[in-house]
């Protein structure tokens, strides 16, 4: 290899390091320097400084520019800084303030009242209850979101020299009467009948029945019906309820009457709603006997059709085929009517509600909810009833337009004309004690028992006795419901046995004494049980059976309803604690029910709804049906 003998000639090729490029910036005669390191901004600065002595233009705006450059970096720093600063006293600012609401919260907390913390919890436990709750109103207005707001127009006013009263005197008519009002625009109390412009039949009617002055809830709840306003009408049993919805439908239905005459599948004008069969029934009777007497008295003839389970509709055959105005019915056997199209509500205006309340409780309110779907119009809506919670009042407003509410006396408050006995008898005793109790006064005589067999094992042991009774509940026959009634209210029967659904609202004339065989668990269907007596301004007794088998609450609601009627108050029931007094003394009452002696934390209508819709149930005892 060729390479290979050379080697003396051969040098091996280093790499010298190549001189360094000439510096742009160096000026003459420093060439030959060694090569210093000087770093790159001082060697610009001294570049600027040595152009600056020879006066450049150019150079001096590049200072001015670097100057501002400089000047910019600075103020940018310093608006950071400031940022950084700021953002940190505003996240330490609201810290300090969540721990002020804190602080705060905790103070009050600390001097809330143990009322005031009930209350909330209560609230809690209502908004709950409602929130689960649908409106009152037709699925179809609902889904359409069809909402009412302007009120129905009727044809009647009060006469000019009542409206021309100062509203002074009509407060004081209130006052005197015992008659609270809400609303607006609300018409005028009116304390006799001939001033409500009532025809002269009615007039006579009502003579002949000894009615001749309305009682307060007729005297401002007539006018207000009258005058198409839609109302909630609260007042004790047995003062004259029932009238102040039946009279306007008659005369709602004489007026449509008289402006065109109903002919086959008219009608009707408008639905009374009772939650029972045979409450339904005397509605319909006192309807019915009104009508008759005004075409006596010259006047178009009206027809009512009854529609309640139970009995043959081919009875109601001649009403259906004539068009009819007025319908008295139970919610299911309406339901069924309708859905099966019998008639229609295309021309229904009214729609009244008696015993509201009850009716919800007892589980009609989805057939409520469906019937009012099949109206086609808008309606007036009433509702009454002796006991009527806040609870059902708020629900219903959803069905009411611009309402007014009529209220005698504490919605949930006994009949103040009747004299209520609470006696001590021990479980094995009662039925003995039965007999001795029967004595108290003369028949008639209504014993109220919650259970069925119950109140047959009561009719049973009072017929070996040798006493005349009937008992009459949800599980018998409609034949022997209607005999039942019927023999008691003639005065054929001096006792009558009655599960408290069966006989809701019934005015039977002139009860001496009602015994409750056992104190019902609900405050209200007490007050609605013992309002059988004691009814049109006369007194009456009830006695009532409680022992250790009576819970303690029902106890104390019951002592309080005494206390307020201004009853005997037996030392045993004195002798009872109220748990849940206020800080006045005064008991807090339940927001559910209207009982005194429980809150709604305790409440028995709250714990038997819930069970009842746990266990996927509406209405009980087969009254209405
Ligand atoms: N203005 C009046 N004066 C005297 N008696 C009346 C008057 N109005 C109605 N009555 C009579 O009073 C009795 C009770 O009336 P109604 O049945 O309407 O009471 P209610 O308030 O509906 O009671 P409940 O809440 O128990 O259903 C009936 O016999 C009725 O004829």
């Amino acid at each position: 290899m060729a390479d290979s003998h050379q080697p003396s000639t051969y040098t091996k090729r280093r790499r010298t390091p190549s001189p360094p490029p000439p510096d742009p910036y160096a000026v003459d005669g420093d060439d030959d320097d060694a090569p210093l390191y000087v770093p790159v901004k001082q060697r610009r600065n001294q570049l600027v400084s040595k152009l600056a002595a020879k006066g450049g233009g150019a150079t001096a705006a590049a200072e001015k520019r670097r100057h501002e450059e400089e000047e910019d970096a600075r103020l940018q720093q310093q608006r950071d800084d400031d940022d950084r600063a700021r953002r940190k006293r505003e996240a330490q600012t609201l810290l300090m303030e969540a721990q002020e609401v804190k602080r705060r919260k905790a103070i009050e907390d600390a001097a809330k009242t143990e009322k005031q913390k009930i209350e909330e919890e209560e609230a809690q436990i209502l908004l709950a209850q409602e929130a689960s709750r649908k409106q009152l109103a037709g699925a179809e207005e609902l889904a359409k979101g069809i909402v009412y707001t302007e009120r129905m127009h009727a044809s009647w006013k009060a006469p000019h020299y009542i409206l021309a009263k100062p509203q002074e005197e009509h407060d004081a008519v209130r006052e005197k009467f015992h008659i609270l009002v809400s609303g607006d625009d609300i018409p005028p109390p009116i304390p006799n009948f001939r001033d409500m412009k009532l025809p002269r039949p009615l007039l006579d009617y009502l003579k002949k029945k000894k009615i001749e002055a309305p009682t307060p809830i007729q005297l401002q709840g007539l006018p207000v019906v009258f005058s198409g306003r839609d109302m909630i009408g609260i007042a004790f049993t047995g003062s004259g309820k029932t009238l102040a919805f039946s009279v306007p439908l008659l005369m709602f239905s004489l007026e449509e009457e008289k402006r065109m005459p109903f002919v086959q599948g008219e009608g009707p004008v408008g639905i009374i709603m009772c939650p029972s069969r045979e409450l339904a029934r005397q509605t319909y009777e006192g309807l019915q006997e009104m009508a008759k007497l005004m075409e006596q008295g010259g006047y178009p003839q009206v027809r009512a059709l009854l529609c309640i389970g139970g009995i043959n509709m081919s009875e109601q055959a001649q009403v259906l085929s004539q068009g009819f105005h007025m319908v008295v019915a139970t919610p299911g056997r309406l339901q069924d009517m309708l859905e099966k199209r019998k008639f229609t509500l295309n021309s229904c205006k009214y729609l009244c509600m008696d015993e509201a309340d009850r009716m919800i409780d007892m589980g009609f309110e989805e057939d409520v909810r469906n019937i009012m779907s099949f109206f086609k119009h808008q309606r007036q809506t009433l509702l009454f009833s002796a006991t009527m919670p806040k609870r059902i009042q708020d629900f219903a407003q959803s069905a009411l337009v611009q309402p007014i509410l009529v209220n005698v006396g504490r919605a949930g408050a006994a009949a103040l004309n009747i004299i209520q006995e609470v006696e001590y008898v021990k479980q094995e005793a009662k039925m003995v004690y039965l007999l001795e109790c029967l004595q108290k006064t003369a028949p008639p005589t209504i014993i109220f028992s919650d259970n069925k067999n119950e109140v047959d094992d009561i009719q049973e042991y009072l017929l070996l006795k040798g006493v005349e009774a009937v008992a009459i509940h949800g599980s018998k026959t409609q034949e022997e419901r209607e005999y039942a009634i019927k023999s008691f209210k003639t005065g054929k029967k001096d006792v009558m046995v009655a599960s408290g659904v069966a006989s809701k609202g019934l005015d039977f004339s002139e009860i001496q004494h009602v015994i409750n065989f056992s104190m019902p668990k609900e405050i209200e269907d007490y007050v609605h049980q013992i309002g059988r007596t004691g009814r049109s301004g006369k007194t009456g007794i009830a006695t009532t059976f409680v022992n250790m088998q009576t819970a303690e609450q029902t106890l104390l609601d019951l002592k309080y309803l005494l206390m307020e009627a201004k009853q005997k108050v037996p030392p045993f029931l004195t002798s009872i604690e109220d748990p849940n007094l206020g800080a006045d003394g005064k008991p807090v009452g339940c927001t559910n029910c209207g009982g005194l002696g429980h809150t709604i934390r305790n409440c028995p209508k709250l714990e038997e709804n819930q069970r009842r819709t746990m266990a996927g149930f509406g209405r009980e005892g087969g009254g209405g049906y």
